[in-house]
């Protein structure tokens, strides 16, 4: 069986190398990489908790207006998205107008204090985009499926509420994958999303669009779900950063697809994505509202009792490519700061079950009833026929991307809810589970690579499709409700590597 398997990976990784140097011969005959504007408007550098002060308090040293920072994400966007395909619909006259109310409010007597403000508005007046997943009353939330092409939100999901309530403006939508079940943005609605930093390479997905937009500085803060990497694969390929909350602290409704069952409900989650680390904490005090107690943000972190556990990649899991060399050495980089900073001594782990990552994630993905991905496709009307609308698409005439078609067919023939298989991989997942609990206790964080490559080209991850299992294995032993050990080394990163480096300019 395993010899079966070994030959099987070994024909696959020839495969993989081929089709690497076929997909950059295409991309090289598809033409040049194409270079987007300079950022040339110093407003678009500022953290979004800097653009808030700056709004609220005109005692500062040059202050913005909010109608001020909206106009300079506006000519962003236009000036990125011919290039990037990063946005799927705005909402630019809407943001101007309650930008313009926000500042008038400013102006008035009677406006609250600047402390008042910043505890209860804390991003008044300062624009940010989600992704076509998270439903923002009267915008379309297609979820990159023809059949929704036409569904408007009637209201907004309750992140969004709260990013409202919180003073902050919604400004467009983002390009996702289809139906947010791909590690590529691209679907037959509105194309593919093209990566800031080289436009032949991906931007990751399902929130795609949205990693990509904050890279290419065309909006100062982003909401993201994640289900299996959905946050964390876009920020990485787009050198950003993201954070996908523990279970259950944040609110999924709103969001489409929905998830089925209580169990799916607690492998997706909302969360931030950012230019820079100091945003995502009070981003995600926001979005937990309620729940951002049980987390704790306000506590200050001692990173010198944090103890860190690392792995460099997954014991060499089948089907899945190796972790590249350079993301070894930033790895190694980031401990040996830790170390050098902190006096901290990083203990290298070695957690045999991340060798079955993508079927343990797998049987926590299947549902109990007929409400497979073909259902899904079929925009929760029936089933598509699968058959059928493979033929459609060597026709180019199906609605559905080829990865789509393939999930579907892959789902129907993979583990069944219930089955022997199932039972057991939900019993190892509980294990692991368990076995990182005991491991990471209440002071503990677990470095891992994020995916095993930087940004494939376009199409390549068909050939590389289990590489998300990086990101999906963390959905299925994560929630640990340490959130602000992650966000405060998030932060120290930042400091001790620089963070978020504009996307250059191609010659
Ligand atoms: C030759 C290609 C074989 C393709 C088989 C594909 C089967 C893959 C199964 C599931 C893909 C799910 C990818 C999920 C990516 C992110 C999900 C998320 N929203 O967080």
């Amino acid at each position: 069986m395993n010899s079966g398997k070994q030959i099987l990976s070994l024909i696959h990784r020839f495969i993989e190398f081929v089709a690497r140097g076929l997909f950059t011969l295409a991309a090289y005959i598809g033409g040049p990489a194409e270079s987007q504007p300079p950022i040339k408007d110093l407003t678009l550098l500022h953290n979004a908790t800097t653009l808030a002060f700056k709004i609220r308090n005109k005692q500062v040293y040059s202050p913005l207006s909010s109608e001020e920072v909206v106009r300079s994400y506006i000519n962003r966007i236009k000036e990125i998205q011919p290039v990037l395909n990063c946005v799927v619909e705005e909402r630019f006259e809407e943001a101007l107008k309650e930008a313009k109310i926000c500042d008038e409010m400013l102006k008035s007597p009677n406006a609250p204090s600047v402390q008042v403000l910043a505890k209860e508005k804390p991003f008044l007046g300062v624009p940010f985009t989600t992704k076509d997943c998270i439903a923002v009353a009267n915008m379309k939330q297609t979820a990159g499926l023809i059949l929704r092409k036409d569904y408007v939100s009637k209201k907004d999901a309750e992140v969004i509420r709260l990013m409202r309530a919180a003073g902050a403006i919604p400004l467009a939508s983002t390009n996702v994958s289809e139906l947010a079940m791909w590690w590529e943005a691209h679907n037959r609605l509105y194309g593919t999303t093209r990566n800031p930093y080289n436009t032949r390479h991906i931007v990751g997905g399902s929130s795609g669009g949205e990693g990509c937009i904050q890279a290419a500085a065309g909006s100062p803060l982003g909401i993201g779900s994640d289900i299996g990497g959905s946050i964390r694969m876009p920020c990485f390929f787009n050198g950003i950063f993201g954070h996908k909350p523990s279970k259950g602290i944040v609110s999924n409704d709103g969001q489409y697809p929905s998830a089925h069952s209580d169990d799916q409900n607690q492998l997706l989650a909302i969360g931030p994505m950012c230019r820079h680390a100091q945003d995502m904490r009070p981003v995600l005090k926001v979005l937990a509202d309620k729940n951002a107690e049980i987390l704790n943000l306000d506590d200050k972190v001692d990173i010198s009792k944090i103890q860190f556990y690392y792995m460099e990649d997954d014991g060499g899991q089948y089907f899945v490519s190796p972790v590249d060399q350079e993301i070894k050495c930033a790895m190694r980089k980031v401990v040996l700061h830790f170390e050098k900073a902190y006096k901290i001594k990083a203990t290298k782990i070695h957690v045999r079950k991340f060798k079955k990552s993508i079927a343990l994630w797998l049987a926590n993905m299947t549902s109990k009833d007929n409400k497979d991905f073909s259902y899904e496709l079929s925009n929760r009307n029936g089933n598509i026929n699968i058959l059928w609308e493979f033929i459609k698409w060597l026709m180019f005439l199906s609605n559905h991307t080829l990865i789509a078609l393939l999930t579907a067919t892959f789902e129907r023939f993979g583990i069944k809810h219930g089955s022997e298989q199932y039972t057991k991989l939900i019993q190892e997942s509980k294990d692991l589970y368990q076995e990182f609990k005991d491991i990471l206790g209440e002071d503990g964080i677990f470095l891992y690579p994020t995916h095993p490559t930087a940004a494939p080209l376009h199409h390549e991850p068909l050939i590389k499709a289990f590489n998300f299992s990086y990101t999906a294995i963390i959905n299925v032993i994560g929630g640990l409700n340490q959130d602000r050990l992650t966000l405060a080394v998030a932060e120290e990163i930042e400091k001790g590597f620089g963070g978020w480096v504009p996307p250059l300019i191609l010659a």
